[in-house]
């Protein structure tokens, strides 16, 4: 079997060419119901476009009635599974490689959430996908995350927990796994040796300020990780271009948080 097909998609995700990614989700409206950002999404997706990240993650009809404007110019990740609010830890599969192929897609996305009793139909979910992904030679990343009903509120972000729920996508095939911070540079090298994959973080709950959000960003770079996939604080911010354009400017521009942040406020004053 060739596997260029999944190189030539993995190049475009990593078009830097440095390895490192900064991708962008809206994927949220399924799981966590139609929130602010998400409510006005082909201003939304203009904005994020226009920051140039190195992807965009939605689902297929998000892509097939808002994305067509925007085809070819941001490399698009076609997010086949959801959890929702009534059931968050169970991520159901809605769609397909195949459908992701005739969107032009250049990656697909699974969910997983792991450490609880809805573990075992994720998993074999998620096998499938890397089955199917890599017949089609297309990249398949996972978000992944240790958020079942096994293991108490405080696991959710323990290196020990994150390093089984990343190594879990490395051993079904994921290319790229998208998990949680586990807070500090140190314990993430650690999850991020253990997982022969690629290795993203999640941004998480808005509302922090930007200076946790760019230190996640620096810090994670730091510890071996190829990036990041952020979602609600990037397409909540008043300015999501710039906000990305500073945000890309630590993970490919090897900028300090400092740095980012004056980047971010040169790039807005710019805009008045
Ligand atoms: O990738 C993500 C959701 O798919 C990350 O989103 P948040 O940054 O909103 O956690
Ligand atoms: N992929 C998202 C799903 C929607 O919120 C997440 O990981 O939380």
């Amino acid at each position: 079997m060739s596997f260029l097909g999944k190189e030539v998609r993995m190049n475009r995700l990593l078009s830097k060419r440095d390895g490192r990614y900064l991708g962008i989700t809206v994927d949220h409206a399924m799981a966590r119901g139609v929130m602010r950002g998400l409510d006005t999404i082909e201003d939304t997706l203009a904005k994020l476009v226009a920051g140039e990240p190195d992807a965009l993650t939605m689902h297929k009809g998000l892509a097939e009635k808002c994305y067509a404007k925007h085809a070819g110019k941001i490399p698009l990740v076609v997010k086949c599974s959801t959890f929702s609010p009534y059931q968050p830890d169970l991520d159901t599969v809605v769609g397909d490689v195949e459908e992701a192929v005739r969107l032009g897609a250049d990656a697909v996305s699974v969910g997983c959430i792991v450490c609880g009793d809805t573990q075992p139909a994720q998993v074999a979910a998620l096998g499938k996908m890397a089955k199917d992904a890599a017949s089609f030679g297309m990249p398949l990343v996972a978000h992944i995350y240790p958020r079942g009903n096994q293991i108490a509120k405080d696991c959710y972000y323990k290196a020990e927990y994150v390093m089984y729920a990343a190594r879990l996508g490395a051993e079904l095939g994921v290319d790229i796994v998208k998990t949680s911070y586990t807070g500090d540079p140190e314990s993430f090298a650690k999850v991020v040796q253990a997982c022969p994959a690629k290795v993203v973080v999640a941004g998480g709950s808005p509302g922090k300020d930007l200076e946790h959000y760019f230190q996640m960003a620096y810090d994670v770079v730091d510890a071996g990780a190829i990036g990041v996939t952020f979602g609600r604080f990037v397409f909540q911010y008043g300015d999501p271009a710039s906000l990305i354009k500073a945000i890309s400017s630590i993970i490919h521009g090897k900028n300090s948080v400092k740095e980012a942040l004056d980047l971010l406020a040169y790039l807005e004053n710019e805009k008045k």
